[in-house]
Parts: structure tokens; sequence; C-alpha cells
């Protein structure tokens, strides 16, 4: 007999025994316990059902395999991957067990979930319809009272007699013919009255009928029901004979008129439902076409449902995909809920869709609760999910990138999701570029290789830098005779991520620069031009090198990301852009055309991008959300990947940097973990500390770094923009405080502090009023009070005097 009680002890004779409620087990570590919920909340996510299966909340120390990822990991050929082998094919002996005897999905209790679900659906429906039902039992006696009274009519009177004496008339017949024949149709009906047969069922029908009334006159309907159901149910069965006599190629059930259960709006997924759908979408065409499920129909993620299964020969996924919108209408449910994909062969397909927004709810990236070690090269950085649910993960090897969108939409929170993804890989080399506010990437200083704001003259040294790095490289590989590094070759070449974000802002720079080809020095060339030059240099050659770069752009038309670097990018995304022509300049070329329409992303969805990547059909995500309006959501991130790095001697400052080290021969000036202060703002080397190491910097060294790199001169608003960018507690509104009274407070302090910085100098900075600043947006001249550029570097060269 199989013994199915518990394990009387956890592991053999003499263990401990394993109490029932498991939570007692961690009772003094309650931290331990909530982690593990956690963990066990998001396995469960990441399983093919959304359903708790057995190795959930399973403590354990041996690597598990990653959930299954989306679609846009970008992977490559050359490298080992660590992922699990594929498994050999299973030998007839190897493992076979009496499971296997039954069909597939006998035992998979998300399969009978869903079969319950459909079971459940119908008799809700059937119920439903009762009415329906009641309406057409009763129809249904009406027509069988009709035909059993005329068939019994027509028995009784012996009909047939008048039928053969009408033709013998007609057919004009001796007279003594038809007299015999009515002579004998007299007879007949005469033995039929008296046939004991007729009179008992005549009388017995009468019989019922009379008593069913009389007990309903006496003791009620109900009373007389069981009589009643008797009398329609007989009555019925004739009306439905009598209408299968009438509609001989009609099925039985059409009688009741009552539509199947899938067609009900949001029935649960069965084959005769996709059939109908695929008929409807016009995909099926025959009456022979339908689809052969391949396994049960299974829920999948949260809201979602998956068939897989296999079409008619004659067509093929791809006459699915054409179709998708009608499908969706079909299914009454938005496009962006439906996917469906290849799976195996080009007639075998994936079949997956939700009855609510996969991307309603925004979802906390799993690394706020669990931020721990990520693997950049073989799975790629975590960015979002898709709208099945799964992880996405972007990988950023051997490629270079673009991102672009319009703003607000959610670069920023992609870009996020980025960097605290690559810090926590201590073989990335980060270098982060920032446009116009530096401020708002200051938190990520610390994991930065490089990280600085607003400067072209130091981008175009850094891409220098990363140019020549490029090129030490490749003379590496040259020497030893390949063709790219991989993963064995990043402790000595880490890879080298370069982000410039709101690269436009560098791409319209009106600043100019010496230019490099003209020995006297004596002519200049534009910024934009030479960064453009460099970033098609880089882009035409480094990735191999394990070197990428990746831009990030608001608002992009065709011209503002380089052409040559934009057709050697392999990995692109767009948030929400604005319209076809955007969206083509972000994407690859004819990228509406092929359905990857970013500009129809809803406004309402924050965080929505199309990630395409050369290789992988185009998908929607959802980036994943760390919080940052609130608080900073990404800074325990940061600090976990600055602690792993440090252990591993691979934070900012611990390793030898050749492309910082080039910024610093060349600018004199060091931006490594965001410079001294860490806000973006280089500085002399020699002031340079360690990683972390905060120097105070001088209130009128910020005002001069408040200057766009191009401008002669600069608005107190803005003066005060940045300023709270760097310390919003001292130079930000208070709750609350209406635009004037900030305006004035802050006006005081920033006096009182240049005050202190310029003391026993002599010089005086003060705010002058009635600068012109050009023609705004709306073409009306700005004028207002600021400073000027000159005036700073005064002060700021007198304050240093006087410190020496
Ligand atoms: N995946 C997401 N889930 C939830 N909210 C999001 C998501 N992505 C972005 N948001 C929210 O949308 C807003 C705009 O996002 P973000 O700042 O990243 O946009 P942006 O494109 O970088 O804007 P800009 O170009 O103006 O800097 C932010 O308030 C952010 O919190």
């Amino acid at each position: 007999m199989t013994d199915i009680s518990p394990e009387p002890a956890a592991g053999g004779p003499g263990d401990e025994r394993i109490p029932d409620d498991l939570s007692s087990l961690f009772a003094d570590d309650p931290e331990r316990r909530a982690r593990l919920e956690e963990s066990a909340r998001n396995a469960v996510r990441g399983s093919r059902a959304g359903m708790a299966d057995a190795t959930t909340g399973t403590p354990r120390d041996l690597p598990v395999a990653a959930p299954e990822a989306g679609g846009l990991v970008f992977d490559d050929d050359d490298q080992d991957p660590d992922a699990l082998p594929v498994p050999l094919p299973r030998s007839d002996s190897d493992g076979w067990t009496w499971k296997d005897a039954f069909p597939t999905g006998t035992f998979d209790s998300a399969a009978w979930a869903h079969r319950k679900k459909v079971f459940l659906h119908k008799i809700a429906w059937h119920a439903g319809h009762t009415h329906v039902y009641a309406w057409q039992l009763t129809r249904l006696s009406g027509i069988g009272v009709g035909a059993g009274a005329r068939d019994a009519w027509h028995y009784y009177t012996a009909q047939e007699y008048a039928d053969m004496v009408d033709t013998a008339r007609r057919k004009g017949m001796a007279p003594d013919m038809i007299a015999a024949l009515r002579e004998e149709r007299l007879e007949t009906a005469r033995g039929r009255r008296r046939e004991p047969m007729l009179v008992g069922s005549v009388t017995a029908v009468f019989t019922v009928v009379a008593a069913a009334v009389a007990v309903a006159q006496v003791y009620g309907l109900l009373a007389a029901s069981p009589a009643a159901m008797l009398t329609l149910g007989i009555l019925s069965a004739l009306g439905l004979r009598e209408h299968h006599r009438r509609n001989p190629d009609a099925s039985l059930s059409a009688a009741f008129n009552v539509a199947a259960a899938h067609t009900a709006g949001h029935a649960p997924l069965t084959d005769d439902l996709i059939n109908r759908v695929l008929r409807i979408a016009k995909v099926f065409t025959k009456d022979e076409h339908q689809i052969t499920l391949l396994e049960p129909i299974r829920p999948a993620e949260i809201n979602g449902i998956e068939a897989k299964f296999k079409l008619p020969d004659d067509i093929q996924v791809s006459a699915l995909l054409a179709k998708k919108e009608a499908i969706a209408g079909a299914l009454d449910v938005e496009t962006h809920w439906l996917d469906i994909r290849q799976d195996g062969s080009p007639t075998r397909a994936s079949f997956w869709y939700c009855t609510s927004d996969p991307f309603g709810e925004p979802r906390v990236s799993p690394l706020v609760a669990e931020p721990e070690r990520q693997d950049v090269w073989n799975r790629g950085i975590l960015i979002g999910f898709n709208r099945r649910g799964l992880p996405v993960y972007l990988k950023l090897r051997h490629v270079m990138a673009l991102l672009g969108g319009m703003s607000r939409t959610g670069k920023g929170m992609l870009l996020r999701n980025l960097i605290v993804g690559l810090g926590l890989d201590p073989r990335i080399n980060l270098r982060l570029v920032a446009g116009a506010k530096p401020g708002e990437h200051r938190g990520y200083a610390p994991i930065c290789s490089t990280f600085f704001g607003r400067r072209p003259d130091r981008l175009i040294h850094l891409l220098e830098g990363f140019l020549r790095e490029a090129y030490r490289r490749e003379a590496v590989l040259e020497d030893q005779g390949r063709a790219k590094f991989g993963e064995k070759d990043l402790a000595e070449f880490p890879l080298e991520i370069l982000i410039i974000d709101e690269y436009k802002q560098y791409a319209n720079t009106s600043m100019r620069i010496p230019d490099p080809s003209d020995d006297e020095g004596k002519r200049t060339i534009k910024a934009c031009d030479r960064i453009a030059e460099l970033l098609e240099e880089i882009a035409a050659f480094a990735a191999a090198l394990n070197m990428t770069v990746l831009i990030s752009t608001q608002d992009p038309d065709a011209n503002t990301v380089p052409r040559g670097y934009k057709s050697n990018t392999g990995a692109r995304a767009a948030t929400r852009t604005g319209g076809a022509v955007q969206t083509n300049a972000i994407l690859k070329d004819g990228a509406t055309g092929a359905g990857l329409r970013a500009h129809e992303i809803p406004e309402s969805l924050k965080g929505g991008a199309i990630v395409d990547i050369d290789g992988a059909p185009g998908e929607l995500i959802r980036s994943y959300f760390i919080e940052d309006e609130e608080f900073d959501g990404a800074a325990d991130l940061i600090a976990a990947g600055l602690e792993l790095r440090r252990e591993l001697d691979r934070a900012p400052g611990q390793f030898v940097d050749e492309i910082e080290n080039y910024l610093i021969a060349v600018t004199g000036a060091s931006s490594l973990a965001g410079g001294p202060t860490g806000s973006g703002r280089p500085a002399p080397a020699a002031h340079a500390g360690g990683v972390g190491t905060l120097v105070k910097v001088s209130v009128l060294e910020l005002l001069l770094d408040a200057f766009d790199a191009d401008a002669d001169r600069i608005t107190m608003a803005d003066v005060r923009a940045y300023l709270t960018d760097h310390d919003p507690e001292k130079w930000g509104p208070l709750d609350g405080e209406a635009d004037a009274a900030y305006t004035a407070r802050v006006g005081k302090l920033l006096v009182a502090d240049v005050e202190e910085a310029l003391e026993g100098t002599g010089v005086e900075l003060v705010a002058k009023s009635g600068i012109r600043f050009g023609k705004g947006p709306d073409g009306r001249e700005i004028k207002g009070s600021g400073l000027f550029r000159k005036d700073v570097e005064a002060a700021v060269e007198a304050a240093r005097n006087a410190r020496k």
C-alpha cells in the first residue's frame, strides 16, 4: 500500500520534524522571512501560469535558471553561454514514468485550472440562458402538440385513403374502384377507432392533462409541475422530432437557437474560440480550416492566457501576424494585449493575449528589493517587462545603441534601469555624459568612471580618449590575430559603456573649437560636427572591442543622430515619439511600416517603449519603475554597486583608467565619479578626491558652472534652477512657497554666500538687471536680471588668488 502520510522526519530518522507552519522557522529573523516571501512572489510572477509550484518559496543556494526572458535579449554568437546546457534527446529508457503514458497536460494543474474555468463558464452561460431555453421548449411543445394532433388525426381518420381516392379520381379510374377505396377507408378507420392502444393512449394523455389541471387547481401549480414537466418533455420531444423533419440538415441544438458559450464576450479561450476568431479575421477562408492544439491551453502570467497550436498546412503564422488587428478586434481586446509568435515552425503558433491592460500597473524593478550582482555580459541589463509580463534584458555588448522619444515619456527611467544594472556588474566601466541638467544624474556619479554634463569640448576629449582606447585594444587584437573580444577578456579589457544623455544639446551646440587639422590653430570648426565625426568613427569599429556607446536623445529628427552612427546601431529603443518621422529616426528605417509605431504608444503609458534589436522582432515593453520623484529609489542600488566594486577593486579610482587618464592629461581636470563634488563638474586633477570624497566648492565656482558651455550670460532664473539641481535642500523652494517669496529668499542667500566667498578680495559680484538674452520661442526679446560670465570668472579668479 502506498503511504501518503507526511514524512515523520525532515530527511531521515533522527532529523528534526519540520513544523507545518514554516513561518515559525523565521521567528527570530523576520527580515529573512520577508525576503523569502518577496522572492516567492517574484517566482510566482515569473512562473508560466502565475501560480505557485513546488519550487516556490524554497530557500536554496543552488543557482536557479533565470525565468524565461522576453524576446529582446540580444544574443551574441561567439560566447559560451553560461545558461543551462541544452538537454540531450531522451532515450526510450531514460526517465520514462507512468505519467508519460497520458496525454500532455493530464497532470498539469494550470491546464486543469483553465479547463475548470471553461467548464464553469459553460454552465454559467447556459444557466444565464434559461429564459431562452424555457421559451424554446414552450415553442417546441406547441409544435409537438400540433404535430401530435395532426398525426393522430391522420391515423384516426385513415387519411392515407383520402389521398389514394383523390389520386384515383384525378387519374379517371373506374368509379367502382373509387367506391371500393372509400369503403375500405371507412372499414380501416372504424377498426383503428377500436384499437385498444389508441384508445388507451388517448385516454392516458387526457387523464394526465386533466389530472395535472385538477391538481394545479386544488394544490397550486407547483404540485402539478412534475406532471406538467412530463407533458412538456413529451411534447417538446415531439416538437423536436418535427423540427428535425423540417430541417434535416440543422443540428438538434439549433432548435434552441442559443449561441455557443465561446461566443460570449471574453469567454475563456478554447480551440472553438480560436477557430471562430481566425474565421472572423479572415485568416481561415475555407470550411475545413481549423487549428490543432499542441498542448492544453494554460493561464499565463497574471491575467493572460496562452495556447500553442498548429495551423492548417496552407496557413503560416505570418498570416496571423498580418491580421493581428482584426484578430484583436474579434477577441475584443487592444492590439497590444495580444502577442502571436512562431513556435517551432512557420505553421506552429504561440498565441497569447490578456483581457486587461498588461502594462496597466507599473512594476517596480525587482533589483530594488534585491540589489544583486548582475551579469550584463551574458544575461543583459534588466530594463522592464513585456506584455507577457516576462522580464526583458538588453544586451549592450558588441553593439552601439540609441534611445529616443519625447520629453516626459520615460527615457530617464529606461536609463535609470540601465545605469543601476550596469553599476551592479563590476566588469563594466560606465561613463555618463549628461546634457543640460547633470544634477538629475548626480546620484549615479559614484559608480561612473567618468561623469560630467553640458561640456561639448570635454565630450570631444572624452570621445577622443575613447577612440584612443579603441585603437589600443584593436592593436592587441591584431597582435593576437583575433576578430573581437569576448567574456574572457573582460578582466583586462572591461566592457566600456559610454552613455550620452540629451544628445540633442550636443548636436545643436554653437560652440566652436580649434580645427585639429590646422597646425597654426587659427581655424575653428563647430564642436557638434567634431562630435558627430568622432561618434561615427567609434561606431564603425569599436563594438567588437568591448566598447559600446549609447546615445539618448529627445525628439530627434533624421539629422540629429549622425547617420554613420545610426546605421551602426544594433539596439534601439523608442519611448513615445511625436510622429512617424521621429519613430523612424530612432528605430530602423521603415520601422513604422513594420508595425513599430512608437508614436502610437498611449500617452498614459509612462515608460512604454518599443525596443528594436537587430535579429529580434521589435516589441513593446514597459520599463521597470525606480522611484524618481518622491525619493531617490536608485540610491541603495548605486550604493550596492559601489560596495560590490570596492570589494573587487573595481570602483572608479581604484583601477588604471586609460580614458579618464587621457581626459586629465588633455584637460587637466578629472571627472572621475562626477568630479570631487560628484555633481558632474570636473575639477583640477589635484583637487579630485578618492571615491565619494566631498570637497567644498565655493558658490562662485558653482555659478561659473551654471553657464551653458558656449554662453556668455545667464538669467537669474537659470542660476536658481542650477543651484536647486545641485542642492535642492538649500536652494530649492520650500513646500507651498510662493514664487516671489522664493526668489527673494534665495536671492538674499546667494548674496550672502557670494559676499562671504569674496571677503577681503575687494571684488564684488552682483546680478545686473536689464540684460538682453535674445529672442524667446515666441519671438519676443527676453530681458531681465542675470550675470555675465566674465564677471563670474573675475570673481572666481579673485577668490582663488585670495586663497593662495
Ligand atoms: N516605467 C514606468 N513606470 C511608471 N512611471 C514611469 C515609468 N517611466 C517613467 N515614469 C514616470 O514618467 C515621468 C517621466 O519619466 P522620465 O523623467 O523618465 O521621462 P523623460 O523622457 O526622461 O523626460 P525628459 O526627457 O523630460 O527628461 C516620471 O515622473 C516617471 O516617474
